[in-house]
């Protein structure tokens, strides 16, 4: 059984007594993660206060970014042995900002994701709608491009520790949800790719998350589809109350 996820991205904002004050607010008011699972992807600076605020909740605390070496001279970068020793455990890679702002490749987001995988950090991989074709024999595959990129090489067991997180770029920060019945499809678009390069066992236990202007108007309908097993949620998941009205849906 697929454990539905709500995780939160900050994005850059909040500062260190902001961050750590949000955990005290919320770190009591969680399911059991066995049940419903919740997450916040801070950024790094808060990472360490919040891990030590959220104690033994079941909140889990995300890094929003690292690199695909472990150490070495790459000024300005976070290794990803250094966020596992520190008790981040799970990391958010290839989000459209990155992308865009940060120029990061397929190629790049491949490297980060088995870098994260090999010191057990388990990625929230982002990927936007963009679409391909592959044809087998005579058949026609739909498949989400980008994701046969971005987790190239992985064995099976790797990819279990993999959740996608299906952002559309023009819902991002717009306000403008795609509607539940189009999250669903590119969500099951992206199991269809898996099930296509790991077989229908492996796509069934893929998490598969929908990102892109979530509120507290708009999860219900979204967490009901079959396809869609959590959300990925950035401005509605700066406020305390607002986030546990998300988890608490
Ligand atoms: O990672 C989160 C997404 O970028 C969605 O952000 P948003 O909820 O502010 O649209």
């Amino acid at each position: 059984m697929r454990v539905p996820i709500i995780a939160g991205n900050w994005k850059m904002n909040k500062d260190v007594q902001e961050a750590v004050s949000f955990v005290k607010q919320v770190k009591d008011e969680l399911p059991p993660a066995n049940q419903l699972e919740t997450a916040i992807a801070g950024p790094t600076l808060c990472l360490v206060p919040m891990v030590k605020a959220a104690g033994k909740s079941p909140l889990k605390i995300m890094a929003e970014n690292c690199y695909y070496k472990d150490d070495g001279a790459y000024t300005g970068e976070t290794s990803p042995y250094a966020l596992y020793q520190a008790g981040i455990h799970h990391v958010i890679l290839g989000h459209s900002e990155r992308r865009t702002y940060f120029n990061e490749s397929d190629d790049m987001i491949n490297k980060k994701v088995k870098a994260a995988l090999k010191n057990g950090l388990c990625p929230i991989v982002c990927c936007d709608d963009t679409m391909g074709r592959r044809v087998t024999g005579k058949k026609v595959h739909w498949v989400v491009s980008r994701i046969l990129a971005d987790v190239h090489g992985l064995t099976d067991d790797e990819i279990c520790h993999v959740t996608i997180a299906y952002e559309p770029s023009w819902a991002i920060g717009t306000g403008e949800s795609a509607d539940p019945d189009q999250a669903a499809e590119g969500c099951y678009l992206i199991r269809q790719t898996i099930s296509d390069m790991y077989g229908d066992n492996v796509a069934n236990d893929v998490r598969i998350l929908y990102g892109g202007s979530v509120t507290t108007a708009n999860i219900n309908a979204l967490m009901e589809k079959q396809d869609i097993d959590g959300v990925l949620v950035g401005a509605a998941s700066l406020n305390p109350a607002t986030f546990l009205q998300l988890v608490h849906h």
